[in-house]
């Protein structure tokens, strides 16, 4: 029905000069339209990393990107049999329709499948900078001489922005040399297989698709395993796997009370804290407004140095693997040597 106006109902509701707009402190501008984060091998017990592609700000938002494939989660993990055939069904679904780059981003989940990991030529055109593995970053509307707004079309997606990879073809064939892969797989393998990448790389988005975070420390991190669980409660939520943001490390929060973390001065401290670099949300808010629902958006928690890995706190859950990070391997003093403090 036209208003008194002339203006339809739907013109009057969706009016955007009219909504309500955060405060203008609270407005963070999107990523700069630069390479900002390159993969890399980090060793073959670690597997692949993400490292910062040029130097980073304290606060800067990194990058921010659609998931891969999500599927229904239940915080009673693999405690509901709907659920796990929703979760196995939809990791298949993602390997069918990605098949090379799941198999070179996660070969260890793809050799579980019995795909075994492609060749160096054809990898190296899923690795190489701009090639396959950017092709779900998005950037959002931005002013001049960031990514604007129509960059990439009409939703913002601006393809290839983001990755590339200084992986090497020895380090490639080195790493894919070990993985086993299966000849003959079951349904029961297939099930597993599916249960353990959710758990590795999965993360928890609210039904809403809105807002989820990750600040290091405080119980978020990567792997389904993260977040507000409540013993006994089954709320269903969705599990998101992101190409780039599932490849970020775990690193662990040193203690307060360390030495080296003591002596340092208040601004060294904030400039080069130790420990884990990031943090993550997922979804729009009212720092990050351009991110849309789903997207994990990954910020700096102070500065990071252009060829530093990028690393988040998984939180306080069993982890499933033996810590190869700064913080555990060398203590405080590693951390901080790889953020080249004098
Ligand atoms: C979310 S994935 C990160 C990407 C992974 N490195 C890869 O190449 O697929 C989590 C897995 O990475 C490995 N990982 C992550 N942080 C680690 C750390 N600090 N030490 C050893 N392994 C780690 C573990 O195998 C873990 O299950």
């Amino acid at each position: 029905m036209a208003s008194p106006s002339g203006k339809s109902a739907k013109d009057v509701i969706f009016d955007a000069s009219k909504q309500a707009k955060p405060p203008p402190h609270l407005l963070r501008s999107p990523p700069l339209l630069l390479p900002a984060v390159r993969i890399a091998l980090v060793s073959p017990a670690v597997g692949y990393g993400l490292f910062a592609a040029r130097d980073l700000a304290p606060d800067e938002f990194v990058f921010h990107e659609a998931p891969l494939l999500g599927a229904p989660y239940n915080e009673v993990f693999a405690a509901d049999r709907a659920l796990v055939r929703g979760q196995t069904a939809a990791c298949r679904a993602a390997i069918a329709a990605h098949r090379d780059l799941v198999a070179v981003a996660y070969p260890a989940l793809a050799a579980r499948f019995g795909v075994a990991p492609p060749p160096w030529e054809e990898a190296a055109r899923i690795l190489e900078p701009g090639g396959g593995l950017g092709m779900n970053l998005v950037v959002g509307g931005g002013s001049k001489g960031r990514a604007g707004a129509g960059a990439g079309g009409a939703d913002g997606v601006v393809p290839r922005q983001y990755a590339g990879s200084s992986v090497t073809r020895a380090e490639y064939e080195a790493y894919m040399a070990n993985l086993k892969v299966s000849a003959s797989v079951s349904e029961v393998d297939i099930r597993e297989a599916c249960l353990d990448f959710f758990k590795h790389y999965a993360f928890q988005v609210p039904s809403n698709g809105s807002l989820g975070t990750g600040s290091v420390g405080g119980g978020g991190g990567g792997g389904v395993g993260g977040g507000s669980a409540v013993a006994g409660v089954a709320s269903t939520r969705e599990a998101c796997v992101y190409l780039l943001g599932s490849l970020i490390n775990h690193c662990c929060t040193p203690t307060a009370t360390s030495s080296a973390s003591a002596s340092l001065s208040k601004d060294k401290r904030k400039e080069y804290l130790p420990g884990p670099n990031c943090s993550w949300r997922i979804g729009p808010s009212g720092l990050a407004h351009f991110v849309k629902p789903r997207h994990i958006c990954v910020q700096a928690r102070r500065a990071i140095r252009e060829g530093e890995q990028l690393t988040w706190d998984y939180g306080k859950r069993e982890k499933g693997f033996d810590c190869h990070c700064d913080t555990c391997r060398d203590g405080l003093i590693g951390g901080l040597s790889s953020c080249r403090v004098s």
